[in-house]
C-alpha cells in the first residue's frame, strides 16, 4: 500500500536543548503510504524527531522535507500533517469544540467516524476534556487522530493511558481506516509487542541516533526462534547470539539474532528442533540494550516506495 500520503526525508538532523543533544546527525526516510514504527527507549529522541517533522520545533542543523518541502511555516504541508500526543493537549477543552474546529480546519476530517469512535470509547461528546480520565483523554486524542486523516499522521505514544481493550479497539480502528484511506502513519512506542504486526517499516533510535531503519519483515528475518529438546536447541544456538530464552518443561525456546546461515534448515531437522519467527519486541530489547550491533545501519538510504 504505497503512493498515498506524505513521505518524509530527514537529513543530518541535529537538535540540541542547551547542552543536551537530543538528536545527533539523524538521517532517515519514511515512505509515503506506509505504517512506520518509531521505536526507542525513553529519552532517545522520538518526540523531538516528530516535533521537528511537524514543524513544532526548528532543528539546530540539518533538514526535514515533508512531501518534498520544508514544513516550517508551510501552510500546504502543515494542512496535511498531524502530530497526536497522548494527553490531547492539542485539543480544545470541549470535545464538541474540537470536533467543530477539525471539521472546519481539516478537509479530510470525518466527523461521523470521530463520533463513532467516541461512542466506542464511551466518551460523551458534550464532556470537557479536563473532566475525562487519563485513559479517556488518550482515547479521545487517538480517535481524533484517526478521524483527521492527515496525509502524514504521527501518533506519539498516544495509547499509553488506555487499558488493553481500548488499545486493541484503537489498533483495529486505525488499521481498518488506513486500509480504506491509505496515508502515511508513524507510531512511536517503546511497547512493541501489541502493534508490531502493523509496521511495514521500523526506525529504532538510540541515544539520539538512528540505530536501524529497515522493513519490519527484513528486521524480523534477522532473528529466529529455535524450539526443541534443551540439548538440541542449545546445540543449534552454539556460537550464535542468543537474545531470549524460555523453558517450557523439557522444551527450550531460544531466540537467536543474526542473519540465517546456509544449511540452517537441514541442521535444525537433524537436531530435531523447530525454527520459527521472532518477535520484534525481543529484537528491540536486545538491540537497544547493547552498545553496538554489527550490521546495524546508521542511516537509511533512499528507497523507492514499496
Ligand atoms: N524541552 C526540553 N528541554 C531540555 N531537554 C529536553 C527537552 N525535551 C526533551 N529533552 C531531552 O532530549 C532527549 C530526548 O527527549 P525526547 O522527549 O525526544 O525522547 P523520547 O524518545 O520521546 O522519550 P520518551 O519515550 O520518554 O517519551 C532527552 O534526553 C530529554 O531529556
Amino acid at each position: 500500500m504505497t503512493g498515498t500520503g506524505f513521505g518524509v526525508q530527514v537529513q543530518d538532523l541535529t537538535v540540541r536543548y542547551g547542552a543536551e543533544t537530543a538528536l545527533d546527525q539523524v538521517s532517515l526516510e519514511i515512505a509515503p503510504g506506509t505504517i512506520t514504527g518509531l521505536l526507542g527507549r525513553n529519552g532517545t529522541g522520538k518526540t523531538t524527531l516528530l516535533s521537528v517533522i511537524a514543524a513544532f520545533r526548528r532543528p539546530t542543523s540539518g533538514s526535514v522535507l515533508v512531501d518534498g518541502e520544508d514544513p516550517w511555516e508551510n501552510p500546504r504541508v502543515m494542512a496535511g500533517v498531524g502530530l497526536v500526543r497522548e494527553g490531547g493537549d492539542w485539543l480544545d477543552d470541549r470535545v464538541t469544540a474540537s470536533l467543530d474546529y477539525l471539521e472546519g480546519a481539516r478537509p479530510r476530517f470525518d466527523r461521523d467516524l470521530a463520533e463513532r469512535l467516541l461512542d466506542t470509547f464511551q466518551i460523551d461528546p458534550c464532556a470537557k476534556r479536563s473532566s475525562l480520565s487519563r485513559g479517556q483523554r488518550s482515547a479521545l486524542s487517538a480517535s481524533l487522530g484517526i478521524a483527521v486523516r492527515t496525509e502524514l499522521t504521527m501518533l506519539d505514544e498516544v495509547y499509553l493511558g488506555m487499558d488493553a481493550p481500548s488499545r486493541y479497539a484503537f489498533y483495529d480502528a486505525l488499521l481498518a481506516d488506513y486500509l480504506e484511506h491509505p496515508r502515511t502513519i508513524v507510531l512511536s512506542s517503546h511497547l512493541i509487542d501489541e502493534i508490531d504486526k502493523m509496521f511495514e517499516d521500523v526506525v529504532i533510535l538510540r541515544d539520539g541516533t538512528v540505530l536501524l531503519a529497515e522493513g519490519a519483515d527484513e528486521l524480523r528475518s534477522r532473528g529466529t526462534t529455535v524450539t526443541g529438546p534443551a540439548a538440541a536447541a542449545t546445540a543449534f544456538a552454539l556460537g550464535r547470539d542468543v537474545v531470549g530464552r524460555q523453558e517450557l518443561g523439557p522444551t527450550l525456546r531460544l531466540t537467536v539474532f543474526g542473519d540465517p546461515r546456509p544449511g540452517d534448515v537441514a541442521h535444525a531437522r537433524e537436531l530435531g528442533v523447530e525454527l520459527g519467527p521472532v518477535d520484534l519486541q525481543d529484537l528491540f530489547v536486545h538491540l537497544t540494550a547493547q552498545p553496538a550491533v554489527a550490521g546495524a545501519r546508521s542511516d537509511r538510504k533512499t528507497e523507492a516506495p514499496r
